[in-house]
């Protein structure tokens, strides 16, 4: 009997991973996921979008429009926030796997968290002053972002355990 050919590569796996957790999110209009690993392709962390532990999802607005205080953005979680801070502590030259290119915040943070590489799925926003400056620190520190071009559009997950 020969191998299974369809089998995922490691990018789909680990963006498949990200996908997977951005289905956590809370956020109507934008799930983001991510997920890190290390040098030794071990996934070390993995995050969603959403509110501060303890922070009701009944108590802050999911809004994006309004005053600044009647939005989701000051008080929303990063996908790629949370990741790092679920990860363990030394993330040097490890990959983080996120559907949308990171924020100039996040940015901030993948660098000084010494993660290496960004494998994206989405630059959504791409232009916009928030993209410009991620990008201005993400070359200036020497961190890589490619963009993720998957075989396939879709990865189909079963919970059946007829299945298995
Ligand atoms: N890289 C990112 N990671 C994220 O987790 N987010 C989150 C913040 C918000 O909850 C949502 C974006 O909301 P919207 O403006 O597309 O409705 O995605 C946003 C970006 C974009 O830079
Ligand atoms: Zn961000």
């Amino acid at each position: 009997m020969n191998k299974r050919e369809d089998y995922l590569s490691w990018d789909e796996y680990f963006m498949g991973i990200a996908v997977l957790s951005g289905q956590r999110s809370k956020d109507p209009s934008t799930q983001v996921g991510a997920c890190i690993i290390n040098e030794d392709k071990k996934i070390v962390g993995a995050g969603y979008n959403g509110f501060p532990k303890g922070c009701s999802d009944e108590e802050f607005p999911w809004g994006r429009e309004g005053g600044f205080l009647e939005t989701k953005y000051p008080f929303v979680m990063h996908a790629e926030q949370n990741a790092i801070l679920n990860s363990i502590k030394n993330l040097k030259n490890c990959t983080i796997y996120v559907g949308l290119f990171p924020c100039h915040e996040c940015a901030k943070s993948i660098i000084q968290s010494g993660i290496k590489k960004i494998v994206y799925l989405s630059d959504k926003y791409n232009g916009t002053d928030s993209n410009r400056a991620s990008k201005m620190l993400l070359d200036s520190a020497g961190v890589k972002y490619t963009k993720l071009i998957p075989r396939k559009m879709e990865i189909c997950i079963s919970l059946d355990e007829n299945l298995i």
